[in-house]
């Protein structure tokens, strides 16, 4: 993963002339956006650590697995938003973890806590870094310096019940390094979100991810049937069978508690045997509103697909332009769903041909299975085009909420108009992607002249767009998580008590308050 820059440097894209020509025409951005330092001329602000300080954290995990090098703090000193890629363009000194500190088991874990508690050192747990709501942004809280937890080496498929479908994961494992090992035992786990080939399975449990075909295999929280997390006061093994009656569910806890409760050292998930066969179709449907309402009637019918999502008419549009950088659809007009179908081949006939019916009878013409299986093609590479973006002089943005189907229309219109009034002329777009049988989510993009103090004007439009979810009953963050910058907003969503009650259990697992500081829990 580059330090300033999505994934992998090979797979950088270099803009078409068709979205030069839609820069220049919708946001009058024609230049090169000035160059930021490279990483040989970052300044990182000096480690705080002491030499005492280091010697410990080498005694606790190995001299191998320590170090306060600004090329190991700097890939770690933020995460993938853009205005984490921001910060790292400028050439002020920029803030970092004190040190990188990588674990290899439980014991280490507990060890690294122990200390860091003692001397008084924030820890940030650190899976892909693909986090985009600051949940990475090294917080000393008080403290006096902070270290990176980095939980790569925690990389093994722990355990495989054929019998029961369900696998226990290492925490560091990627997407691709989990499925991979699925795979050769003929399982799949399904978990696809857009940082899928970064991102950690430690990560989508600490996150409450979402991936793309959460309309089949359900979100990574409905997935997982087991979690194991370090604590600072102890170990917690959770979720013994499939089903409980014993009381709250305590894995709920830490599913969503991005490092501030404990360290998730495996996650017990369900699997499916791999998918025998795939069906795709596209279709097309003359406004949102009425493709809003099929996907309702497919969600609300439940006839299955494994991907069902939608783009307004802008994205569509703009998925037009794009289809040479990210295999983008062929001609669309209107707006764009896809569908793609996994299973049985018995079933997946059934499940499509339902699907079919509810979808044509609600207005969609079918665009055969072209358009989505380009949509598949290029779902991982839209995030390399941002970077593109940002070095053509435009701002590129992503943010997302879900609410109820009954508020989904007003929500969207409020959101748009935050965007819109606090950023004068950027392109608002927006896609449903994840679908319930009582409401969706809504995926905003926000294309914008990068112009002058970027960083400043984002903020101020995602604030604007953040009131405006809470007025508009939406949640502040369907999948994004909180982090450091939907936290303003958490009393809003779960309201004093909540807040209370969140404050004390941190208190009770973590009394020196060393994890995560300023993250989540206002
Ligand atoms: C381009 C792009 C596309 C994205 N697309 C999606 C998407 O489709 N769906 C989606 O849900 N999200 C998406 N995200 C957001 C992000 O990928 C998710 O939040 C992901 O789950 C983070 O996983 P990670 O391993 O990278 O965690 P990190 O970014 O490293 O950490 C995220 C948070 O979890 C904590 N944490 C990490 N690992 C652990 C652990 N083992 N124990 C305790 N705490 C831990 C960290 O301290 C931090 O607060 C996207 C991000 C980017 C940059």
């Amino acid at each position: 993963m580059k330090w300033d820059a999505w994934g992998d440097p090979a797979l950088a894209k270099e803009l078409s002339a068709d979205i030069k020509g839609l820069l220049a025409a919708a946001l009058g951005v024609t230049g090169d956006a000035e160059p930021g330092p490279t990483a040989d001329e970052v300044v990182l602000r000096p480690s705080r650590l002491t030499d005492a300080d280091l010697k410990a954290l080498a005694d606790a995990v190995g001299e191998a697995h320590v170090s306060a090098a600004d090329a190991d703090r700097l890939p770690r000193a933020g995460g993938k938003s853009t205005p984490d890629l921001l910060r790292r363009r400028s050439r002020e000194a920029q803030d970092a973890p004190d040190a990188v500190v990588l674990p290899g088991s439980e014991d280490e874990i507990a060890a690294v806590l122990a200390l860091c508690a003692e001397r008084r050192i924030a820890v940030v747990p650190f899976g892909g870094g693909t986090s985009v709501v600051g949940g990475l942004d090294p917080e000393r809280g008080g403290l006096t310096a902070v270290i990176s937890l980095d939980l790569r080496r925690l990389d093994q498929l722990l355990d495989l019940d054929e019998t029961s479908g369900e696998a226990l994961l290492g925490a560091g494992l990627t997407g691709p390094a989990a499925e991979a090992l699925l795979a050769d035992r003929g399982y799949e786990l399904g978990h696809y979100p857009q940082s899928f080939r970064f991102a950690t399975i430690g990560g989508f449990a600490a996150t409450r991810s979402s991936g793309q075909d959460s309309a089949g295999h359900g979100r990574f929280d409905e997935m997982v049937r087991g979690l194991r997390v370090v604590t600072p006061v102890g170990v917690l093994d959770l979720g013994r069978a499939p089903a409980s009656a014993a009381g709250p569910d305590l894995r709920e806890l830490f599913l969503g508690s991005e490092g501030t409760l404990g360290v998730i050292t495996a996650v017990r998930v369900r699997v499916h045997p791999l998918p025998a066969v795939k069906a795709y179709e596209a279709w097309s449907f003359p406004d949102f509103a009425t493709g809003t309402a099929a996907l309702r009637a497919v969600e609300q019918q439940g006839t299955g697909p494994t991907v069902i999502r939608l783009s307004d008419e802008a994205e569509t549009m703009v998925n037009l332009a794009m289809t040479e950088q990210i295999g983008g659809s062929p001609a669309v007009s209107g707006c764009l769903a896809v569908t793609v179908f996994e299973g049985t081949d018995a079933l997946v006939a059934a499940r499509h041909q339902l699907t079919r019916e509810v979808l044509l009878a609600a207005g969609g013409t079918s665009l055969g299975e072209a358009p989505a299986r380009a949509w598949e093609h290029g779902r991982f590479s839209a995030p390399y085009l941002r970077d593109s973006l940002l070095g053509a002089g435009a701002l590129c943005e992503t943010l997302e909420t879900a609410a109820n189907w009954s508020r989904l229309p007003h929500l969207r219109v409020a959101v748009t108009e935050a965007l819109t009034t606090a950023l004068p002329g950027a392109l608002v777009l927006c896609h449903i992607s994840h679908v319930y049988p009582t409401g969706a989510s809504l995926y905003f993009t926000v294309v914008a002249a990068l112009g002058e103090d970027p960083l400043t004007r984002w903020t101020a439009a995602k604030h604007a767009a953040g009131d405006a979810i809470v007025a508009a009953g939406g949640t502040i963050t369907h999948h994004h998580a909180v982090g450091a910058d939907h936290r303003p907003w958490m009393t809003d969503e779960i309201g004093e008590l909540g807040v209370r009650i969140l404050r004390a259990v941190k208190a009770e697992l973590d009394p020196a308050g060393i994890l995560n500081p300023g993250k989540l829990i206002p």
